[in-house]
């Protein structure tokens, strides 16, 4: 059965994959699961028909069969636990790279998402130049732990898993930023993940829908 996703019809994040379909794409590719998309204009987002897949309106969502679901950590673990190649399968170790996947999302994420809208929506206010730099220091701090932790291996755990992949996709909202440049491992790590087959395929899909759509 093959599984549809919905995404931009306009991505906002100008073909970069940062929006959160991207990592949905890319676990599908690192699992060699064909996959439909669904590219919704942002009112189609907010209107019934797409509320009933997500409640809060947003993107991505994942319709297989009966199945709908919404919240991209959730669908990548929905295909990681379907299919070899994104968890382990000792039972401890898959534990292990499920807990970096709620890390990703719940303690990396917040503070890169906090700075990167505070740049993005409160650059006119005259606390902002007083602000950032708080903002930017909590980033720092976790990227100094996650930093120490994963010294000089290639993944978290043993081998890829899901949670690198979530990882990597939050780490990337840093790209340009500088802050990634002042942990080489770390930069070296959302490297390694970009260089992966199933990330360049995913890549090119998504940043092709904003291609097309600045092309219309
Ligand atoms: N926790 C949910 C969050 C989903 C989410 O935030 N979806 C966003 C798009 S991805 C977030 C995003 C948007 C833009 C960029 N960018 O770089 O431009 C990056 C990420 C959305 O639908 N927003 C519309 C709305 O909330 O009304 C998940 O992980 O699936």
């Amino acid at each position: 059965m093959i599984p549809t996703l919905t995404a931009f019809a306009q991505p906002p994040d100008r073909g970069r994959g940062l929006a959160r379909d991207m990592p949905v794409r890319w676990a599908l590719a690192e699992v060699g699961q064909p996959y439909r998309v669904r590219l919704l204009a942002f009112a189609a987002m907010k209107e019934p028909a797409h509320r009933a897949l997500h409640p809060f309106g947003q993107i991505p969502t994942y319709e297989e069969g009966d199945l709908a679901l919404f919240e991209s950590g959730a669908i990548v673990l929905h295909l990681a636990e379907r299919h070899p190649g994104l968890l382990p399968d000792d039972f401890n170790a898959r534990a292990r790279a499920i807990a970096w996947m709620f890390s990703a999302q719940s303690t990396m994420e917040p503070p890169i998402v906090e700075r990167g809208m505070a740049i993005l929506v409160e650059g006119d206010k005259p606390w902002h130049a007083e602000r950032l730099p708080l903002l930017e220091d909590r980033v720092r701090a976790r990227l100094g732990e996650l930093s120490r932790h994963l010294a000089e291996r290639d993944w978290l755990e043993r081998g890829f898993s899901a949670g690198d992949l979530l990882l990597v996709t939050v780490l990337r909202r840093l790209n340009g930023s500088g802050l990634l440049e002042e942990n080489p491992n770390l930069l070296a790590y959302v490297a390694r993940g970009e260089a992966r087959p199933a990330f360049r395929q995913a890549f090119a899909a998504q940043s092709a829908v904003f291609k097309a759509a600045s092309a219309s």
